[in-house]
């Protein structure tokens, strides 16, 4: 029997939905109630592409639970900026359902849309488009001005919002006297300042060298910790998805391959286009302990490990003799017992030839 997490097992509020959600780019198609489509959706998608459109998001549908990371991940062009877009209403999908708590967001007049966008949506994007002749204070501060905020209201929310991001000292400095990661900090904060329910965040890191970029992404795991946003997050890297990551929805040619925990993507991927994906992390890394102990493993010893520590970190023990764990629950990591030679036979399994901590 599969190990199963907590999080599965008590299932959060939904925050926002889309169900058989199609973009198509060309020609206009003219929206229609299609309760078929989402069955004949491959040869849709051809009809669609022989007749010179592009079908950039193909019967798209999941939920992202209240409190959640959940990460879109893709290569270019699979429809990973189209699907945030569509998601937030800057464009409209031809067919399918949005909904945000609840709500049927296709259905919502612009002038609610705009109020919903500004009050309810934090969103952050790889060219973390600052404006340039404001300073930190004032770029953080802007979104609260276009609420109508008084000044010093939002100038006090703004300092907040600096330090929350450790950029205390640097509100006068202008977007051009910060570093690349400084600068996405702002951009941050300035999505942070209006208090979002739902944060986009369209490969925020991207930009960034490999150094930098991991340590913006312990920061901003840091940051959730305290915040419990709700986090739709985009990027095209497997290894920033598994770290980043309560949930993965694999995009391909605009169509969703999987959808599951970094663990599920590893341990049970659902094609051959998965397990390639995945062979570019390093399974100590990513899997936790919860993710793979059993109710019954007759080698497990008595030492008490918690569930959401990493495979790696058991790596030590194991060398040096440990044959075997007792898991303890904890967070959304669930428990069971756990053998050393269970450890190695799936690190066995799903480990990779070469030394890339694939971190
Ligand atoms: N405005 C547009 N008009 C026509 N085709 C478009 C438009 N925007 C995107 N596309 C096409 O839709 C598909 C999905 O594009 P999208 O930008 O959503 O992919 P992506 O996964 O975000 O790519 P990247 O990682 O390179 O940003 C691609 O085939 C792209 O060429």
């Amino acid at each position: 029997m599969p190990p199963s997490s907590a999080a599965q097992a008590n299932p959060r509020p939904i925050k926002i939905s889309c169900r058989n959600l199609w973009k198509v780019y060309g020609s206009p198609l003219r929206r229609v109630q299609t309760p078929g489509l989402a069955k004949g959706s491959e040869a849709f998608a051809r009809q669609l592409r022989e007749s010179g459109r592009i079908p950039a998001l193909v019967d798209v549908s999941f939920e992202v639970q209240e409190g959640e990371i959940f990460v879109i991940m893709g290569l270019s062009g699979s429809g990973k900026s189209t699907l945030i877009r569509c998601l937030t209403r800057l464009i409209d999908a031809e067919f399918g359902e949005v909904r945000l708590d609840g709500k049927d967001l296709l259905s919502v007049s612009p002038r609610e849309l705009i109020e919903i966008r500004r009050h309810k949506m934090g969103m952050v994007f790889q060219n973390f488009g600052l404006m340039p002749h404001l300073t930190v204070l004032g770029n953080v501060a802007y979104p609260l001005k276009l609420q109508g905020l008084p000044r010093a209201e939002r100038e006090a929310r703004a300092r907040q919002m600096i330090e929350l991001v450790s950029l205390d000292g640097r509100e006068n400095a202008f977007p051009h006297q910060l570093s690349g990661g400084q600068q996405q900090r702002v951009g941050i904060a300035r999505s942070l300042a209006v208090e979002p329910d739902l944060w986009f965040l369209d490969e925020p890191f991207s930009a960034l060298d490999p150094m930098i970029r991991r340590q913006m992404q312990d920061e901003f795991l840091d940051l959730q910790q305290r915040l419990h946003k709700t986090i739709v997050f985009i990027t095209h890297d497997i290894a920033e998805a598994c770290r980043l990551a309560d949930r993965i929805a694999i995009l391909r040619d605009g169509r969703v391959v999987q959808i599951g925990s970094p663990a599920d993507l590893i341990l049970r991927p659902a094609d051959d286009y998965v397990a390639d994906f995945t062979a570019d992390v390093s399974p100590a890394a990513v899997l936790r302990l919860g993710d793979i102990a059993m109710p019954d493993d007759a080698e497990a010893g008595a030492r008490e490990v918690d569930g959401d520590r990493t495979v790696e970190s058991l790596l030590n023990d194991i060398a040096t003799g440990a044959t075997g764990f007792t898991v303890r629950p904890k967070g959304k990591y669930g428990g069971g017992q756990l053998s050393a030679a269970r450890v190695l036979r799936i690190l066995g399994q799903h480990g990779r030839q070469d030394n890339d901590t694939g971190r």
